[in-house]
């Protein structure tokens, strides 16, 4: 069988995104997997669906590369927002997710902004496998009396991140702590890793080693993540631009409603039609 997809990114976290609205879409982990492949599939960091909702616009169903399914996928947000207003002509569209509901409207020079709802800060909504302070938790890497990192903030943004502070962000080091603590026992489900480099009060610079899919050129989660835990322990405000290696998302945590917002940019690389 045949289906066409739309190969799209976000600050340059790439996806093959499949309209499922009208024909169903499963794909076998070992489909998925083959379709993120980048030597021999279509390659891509998440395989998308967008599905129907009874009670949203969408329904937006995510893969990692590994063929494993997730909750959700932040810079997704953005490319399905732009796909359903693109096809609806509403300059704000309801996307449901396995974390729930999230709304998607058009901003400034043609980037979308999300509202990914509140962070869960809770130790057991990371969740993680003990009690612990998320601000900082008890984990570190290195020796025992001098750790390269240490101390980590935990969030959820309906996905586990964990937002390592430090100016530690060469390729080596991220993948090496990254693919280390992605399976440590702390955390039941897995975790994505992140490494903030707080700039200034309202500047982050991120690189994210994700669950599922390694290394990124972006994780919009993961820069939700990242600004909640730095702002959390006063190291930035509520709001910051985060630079990460494909481009720049923008986060802001409001203090009326305790929603997180990203806004960032969307593209379209190509079409062309996946044989399952
Ligand atoms: N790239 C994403 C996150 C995708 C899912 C993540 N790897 C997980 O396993 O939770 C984003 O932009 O948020």
């Amino acid at each position: 069988m045949t289906r066409p997809f739309l190969k799209m990114n976000g600050a340059g976290n790439d996806f093959v995104v499949v309209n499922a609205l009208e024909t169903p879409f499963t794909p076998t982990a070992e489909q998925a997997r083959a379709i993120a492949d980048r030597a021999t599939g279509q390659g891509c960091d998440q395989l998308i669906a967008i599905e129907p909702s009874d009670r949203a616009d969408a329904f937006m169903r995510v893969w990692n590369a590994d063929g494993g399914v997730v909750e959700t996928c932040g810079n997704a947000l953005r490319c399905v927002g732009q796909v359903l207003m693109q096809a609806t002509g509403k300059d704000r569209v309801i996307i449901d997710t396995a974390a729930g509901p999230t709304v998607a409207a058009r901003a400034a020079d043609g980037q979308v902004r999300v509202d990914m709802g509140p962070p869960r800060l809770g130790w057991d909504e990371i969740p993680l496998a003990e009690e612990m302070d998320t601000r900082g938790i008890e984990l570190q890497v290195g020796p025992i009396d001098a750790p390269l990192v240490h101390t980590p903030g935990a969030v959820s943004m309906g996905n586990p991140h964990v937002v390592f502070f430090t100016d530690r962000l060469d390729d080596g080091f991220v993948r090496a702590t990254g693919s280390l603590i992605e399976h440590h026992p702390l955390f039941p489900e897995g975790v994505n890793v992140g490494f903030a480099h707080v700039l200034a009060p309202d500047h982050i610079r991120l690189r994210v080693w994700e669950r599922g899919a390694g290394l990124t050129r972006a994780c919009g989660t993961g820069a939700c993540a990242a600004l909640v835990a730095c702002a959390r322990r006063g190291l930035t405000g509520r709001s910051a631009a985060v630079d990460v290696d494909g481009g720049r998302l923008f986060i802001d945590w409001d203090e009326a409603t305790g929603h997180v917002l990203m806004t960032g940019p969307v593209e379209l690389e190509r079409t062309g039609s996946l044989e399952l």
